[in-house]
């Protein structure tokens, strides 16, 4: 052994280190999380080692990510994170990939070469799909997830804890009603989004922008209705608007509308695209729609503006191009560029340079696609600029770039300290994991690997768990005062579809809600289906993938916009079990329908998963012996939390000095306490609130997820697509 290892071996004994050396790690996800894992690892002597990671470097990485550097910038995270860490240890073999853990080269047959799985991944989705993979390669898997100081690590061991999908992942909202985001903005996040949807308008997919239609708002609507409503009282009252009056605001309205669909439509096209001048002009005249004559003719309506808190003034292009010098007060002194506050007219300036920029040659070939990405310097500068002239027309404080990019991409910014605590843990994990499955005994601890049988050791056992915590890492000291609270490992939840084999239910409404809604929004989005099939009896309605023919790919995508009730093979309706499975996952479940119409304002989903009633699955036999073992897990689960002696891992103190670190903080473990309806690790911001306008119409926006570790959107990048727009 050589003089690299000595203080290892003697830590954790000559057999549990040579497991350590020899055994085979996966580590999915080479960001925040993932670089520390990957240094702990190698550090800690593991000795074979392979990343998957599917994104490369951006800047915005290197104040935490800190196996890159400036040069590494659009280079593989996978590979350079293997390049790195092999200099803090040359003895390790680390394979890196760069890709989607999705794809299909990395199905269960990939995921069963490995001895532990650890996740460090940002989004629900990839979370999800990697714990599948793990159920049906019957392998460990590690999870972590943080969420500014927050974080939490947990273990998922096959069928015997329970599984990433146990808890079943909520979507954090928070809904604002679209006359706020379209006419009565009052806080920077309104204006955020509406800088979005006009980011929609102008490059993106226009008919999902709220900003498309032309109907007129909701203070000009409720007019209307509040007339209509009591005839008398408007007879009585000389100053109400009569009907006709009303009727010619929502004409103006619409007017207004229809002149900034028609400035973003004038748009430039072919050799005009080169034209500098030309193309400011474009940008000069969406500015004037939006800032300038919007604010400016609604103001004359009778009701425009009528909810504001304080009425809009409007803003020229002029006056915005003169303000140079105004509106420092934000400005922190010495502080980052990014992180100050500016003045008009650069925000103006940037508004047009970014316009310019979007339209030019290198972007202009995904016009009508384009997606507002936080990532994206170049679209998150066109959502600061518009979202802070927006602000300054409502006399609402304006943003700086970077907290503008926290807001629009719904994001709490990552602390790399809690990165670095959670990955430390997880190393901690693998150790012990590794210990119970290989069957070694540990040196110095006061915990017991359990002791070699005849036992199959791929298969997952509860002793294999015996000594794994999942640990919380809180911002104030909790419990006994510590910041880190270790508890138990819960066990599989019987109503979880993805371990427990148990029936889904969906209510709907089967005659609006389309067969593309529930592929899309239930199957991938909500239940992190990665390729689904779909039967009913015996019809396959659906099927993703590779090998269909062009028939077959013709009545999938034919069914997608049907209703539910009016799909083939009889329909899906009240009742109607349908199944899905996805070869990719090896996962196979029945959705049981029912038929509940939503008010979008309640549920803007329109969908509810799950149910208050337990469903019965149609095999009996399972069912009884299911509810065998989940009364047995129950029962276990109200016993006493173990206390953990975690540092004791590492009690020799000669060992990698951040394990030791983390490993001393995790002292004993309790039950974390929960308050009534608290979900895990859910932020004061994630809860879900309605604005004071609780209008017909309303916006929803995703939040991060802690539980998840991650926007909750559904989709794959987990950032920017996660507006929702509900009429
Ligand atoms: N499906 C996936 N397959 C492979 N890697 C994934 C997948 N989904 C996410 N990842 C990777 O997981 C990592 C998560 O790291 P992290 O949370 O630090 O995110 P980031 O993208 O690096 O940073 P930020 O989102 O804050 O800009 C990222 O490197 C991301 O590319
Ligand atoms: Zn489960």
């Amino acid at each position: 052994m050589t003089a690299r290892y000595a203080h290892l071996e003697r830590s954790l004994g000559a057999d549990l280190f040579a497991q350590v050396r020899s055994c085979k790690v996966l580590v999915v996800g080479s960001g925040g999380i993932g670089v520390e894992i990957l240094k702990n690892l190698v550090m800690s002597g593991f000795g074979d080692i392979e990343i998957v990671d599917l994104d490369t470097i951006d800047v915005s990485n290197l104040n935490r990510q800190f196996l890159f550097r400036s040069k590494h910038v659009g280079m593989s995270k996978s590979e350079v994170a293997r390049e790195v860490a092999l200099q803090f240890n040359p003895d390790a073999k680390i394979v890196a990939h760069h890709g989607n853990v999705k794809e299909e080269r990395f199905g269960v047959q990939f995921i069963s070469k490995f001895d532990i799985v650890l996740n460090a991944l940002d989004n629900v989705g990839a979370r999800q799909h990697v714990n599948r993979l793990c159920l049906a390669a019957k392998k460990p898997l590690i999870d972590a997830g943080t969420q500014g100081y927050l974080g939490q690590t947990n273990i998922h061991v096959g069928r015997e804890t329970a599984c990433f999908d146990c808890e079943p992942k909520t979507e954090n909202k928070r809904t604002f009603a679209i006359c706020t985001i379209r006419s009565t903005p009052d806080k920077p996040v309104h204006c955020i989004v509406w800088a979005k949807e006009l980011f929609k308008l102008m490059f993106g997919n226009a008919e999902e922008s709220m900003l498309s239609g032309t109907e007129p708002d909701e203070d000009i609507a409720d007019a209307n209705k509040e007339e209509s409503a009591d005839p008398d009282a408007n007879a009585t009252n000389a100053d109400a608007p009569s009907s006709a009056e009303i009727k010619e605001d929502q004409n103006k309205e619409k007017e207004i509308r229809s002149q900034i669909v028609e400035a973003v439509a004038s748009r430039p096209s072919g050799d005009e695209l080169d034209k500098d001048e030309t193309v400011r002009a474009y940008a000069r005249r969406v500015f004037d729609a939006v800032f300038d004559h919007e604010i400016r003719f609604k103001l004359q309506l009778r009701n425009g503006y009528k909810g504001a808190n304080k009425r809009p003034t409007p803003l020229t292009f002029e006056e915005a191009s003169s303000k140079a010098d105004e509106d420092a007060s934000g400005q922190q002194a010495g502080g980052l560029k990014d992180q100050r506050i500016m003045s008009l007219k650069e925000c103006t300036d940037m508004f047009v340079d970014s316009v310019v920029t979007l339209l030019g040659p290198e972007r202009r070939g995904s016009l009508g696609d384009m997606v507002f990405d936080k990532d994206d310097a170049l679209t998150l500068r066109f959502v600061t600029a518009a979202s802070n002239l927006r602000c300054h027309c409502f006399n609402i404080e304006r943003k700086s770039l970077w907290d503008t990019k926290g807001i629009a991409g719904n994001i709490i910014h990552a602390i790399a300290t809690t990165n670095a605590i959670v990955a430390g843990l997880q190393t901690l994990e693998a150790i012990k994991i590794l210990a119970a499955l290989k069957r070694v005994p540990v040196a110095n601890a006061t915990w017991r690997a359990p002791s070699a049988s005849a036992e199959d050791t791929d298969a997952a056992s509860p002793a294999l768990t015996a000594n794994s915590t999942a640990v919380w890492v809180a911002r104030e000291p909790v419990g006994r005062g510590y910041l880190l609270q270790a508890t138990g490992l819960p066990p599989p939840n019987p109503k979880c579809f993805s371990c427990g084999n148990a029936l889904v239910t969906l209510s709907v409404d089967t005659s609006k809600f389309t067969f593309g809604d529930l592929i899309d929004r239930v199957l991938k989005g909500r239940l992190g289906v990665n390729l689904p099939s779909i039967m009913l009896d015996a019809s396959e309605l659906y099927a993703e993938g590779d090998g269909l023919d062009e028939d077959e790919v013709e009545f999938f995508e034919a069914n997608k916009p049907k209703a539910l009730a009016d799909c083939p093979a009889g329909g899906i309706k009240e009742g109607t079990i349908v199944d899905v499975e996805d070869f990719s996952q090896d996962m196979k479940f029945k959705v049981l329908v029912h038929q509940k119409v939503y008010d979008a304002e309640e549920n803007p989903d329109l969908f509810e998963v799950g149910g208050e009633e337990p469903v019965a699955k149609p095999d009996a036999k399972e069912d009884s012996e299911e509810k065998a073992s989940a009364d047995k897990a129950e029962s276990s689960s109200d016993a006493p939390v173990r206390t953990q002696e975690v540092e004791a891992i590492m009690s020799t103190g000669k060992d990698g000095e951040e394990l030791v670190a983390v490993a001393s903080t995790v002292v004993s473990s309790s039950k974390r306490p929960r308050e009534d309806g608290e979900k895990d690790h859910e932020s004061e911001g994630s809860k879900r609130s309605k604005t004071d306008d609780e209008g017909a119409a309303a916006v929803v926006v995703s939040e991060i997820d802690l539980a998840g570790g991650a926007k909750a959107s559904g989709d794959d990048d987990g950032d920017d697509d996660d507006v929702i727009c509900i009429d």
